[in-house]
């Protein structure tokens, strides 16, 4: 159902980079740990980037928006028009990825995936299989074709940020309803209930809560996709900008590019794509706990760790931008920190005592 290259192996995560890594921090003028996990990330990215001075210098940011027919249950807080709008907020320059792109000094590429837009519209690269999914609740969201389009919009994206040889890539996404989307995946997933892993998205309160978590588990009944493969899934109940990203970082992984996840929907993107593709997991790189309900449990599933969790239920790739100056500082430390002998500091003593 999908495109050959999406079960290719992935890069070779590099053991003899590692170590190396790990030797030098060792030798670095600090109790030994005293930098915590920036020290396992330095390590981490050194491994996977395969280099002795790991970077995360040049980091695009791609957005990926896609509208969802599910919205028609009333399962969001806001109108079906804003993931348009925002799109169109986020080339202009006023959206929060927009301002933090600016800050980082990323490129900022948004990428109509499969949102409402009847048109082209400036500065966003069209590039999807329809306009919006079907609405879940009813019929499948997507045809087998249209899935493996929207494998092929991450991949060609992805191809494109290559152009500015990037040190890590972050995807976002825009799309109104598209939590519910991602509980639904989730759900189907992990085999668990909706009620255990919808949240309130945009801002829903208890009761548009219960009603998503009930939408959601007679949906993944009615399709019978709980435990059923990742295609099936996201054919069933999947979303088009949520399928790009998940080809986005198979194609990232494939091409040695680690990818610093963003919130719930692109964790649930990524949940899938290792699913796909185990040999991506490595360059899964972690940024924060989004508030959403689930995104703790998604988490948990694809082993990772955030580094930051400051209530943001942002999406747009603004929680992986937020945490970036942390990924920085780890790879400042390891390359730019002088060893005990470089700096005349006594080391440790080794042995037993010491
Ligand atoms: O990234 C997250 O964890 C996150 C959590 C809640 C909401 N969002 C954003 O809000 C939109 C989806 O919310 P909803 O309520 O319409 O499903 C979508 O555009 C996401 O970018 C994102
Ligand atoms: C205004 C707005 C901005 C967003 N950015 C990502 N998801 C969003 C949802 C809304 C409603």
């Amino acid at each position: 159902m999908l495109p050959d290259w999406v079960y290719k192996k992935c890069a070779e995560v590099s053991a003899v980079h590692r170590e190396a890594a790990i030797a030098q921090q060792a030798q670095l003028t600090k109790p030994t740990g005293a930098l915590g996990r920036l020290e396992q990330l330095a390590i981490e990215l050194a491994a996977l980037q395969a280099t002795e001075q790991p970077r995360a210098a040049r980091v695009p940011i791609i957005i990926f928006a896609g509208d969802h027919g599910i919205v028609a249950q009333g399962v969001s807080a806001y109108p079906q028009a804003v993931t348009i709008a925002m799109m169109a907020n986020f080339a202009s320059g006023g959206a929060a990825i927009s301002v933090l792109a600016r800050e980082l000094g990323s490129s900022l590429e948004v990428v109509d995936a499969g949102s409402l837009a009847e048109q082209e519209m400036p500065g966003i690269v069209t590039d999807k299989p329809r306009n919006g999914t079907r609405d879940f609740s009813v019929e499948a969201a997507l045809t087998p074709e249209e899935l493996a389009f929207a494998f092929e919009t991450g991949r060609r994206a992805v191809a494109r940020a290559e152009a500015h040889q990037p040190d890590l890539l972050i995807f976002g996404e825009m799309g109104i309803g598209n939590t519910t989307t991602s509980a639904a995946i989730a759900a189907s997933l992990l085999g668990m209930s909706a009620e255990e892993i919808a949240g309130s998205g945009t801002g829903i309160d208890a009761a548009g809560r219960a009603h998503k978590a009930r939408v959601i588990d007679a949906a993944v009944a009615r399709h019978g996709v709980a435990g059923a493969s990742p295609e099936n899934i996201l054919r069933a109940v999947g979303g088009l900008e949520i399928a790009a990203i998940c080809g986005a970082i198979i194609a990232a992984a494939q091409r040695r590019i680690p990818v610093l996840i963003d919130g719930f929907i692109v964790s649930v993107a990524a949940l899938a794509a290792v699913r796909l593709n185990p040999s991506c997991q490595p360059f899964l790189l972690p940024s924060h706990q989004s508030a959403e309900q689930g995104h703790r449990l998604v988490l948990r599933a694809l082993n990772v760790q955030p580094l930051i969790s400051l209530d943001l239920r942002l999406g747009e790739g603004s929680g992986a931008a937020i945490a970036l100056p942390l990924v920085r500082s780890a790879c400042a430390l390891h390359n730019g920190m002088a060893t005990f002998a470089q700096a005349n500091v006594p080391d440790r003593p080794s042995g037993p005592a010491g």
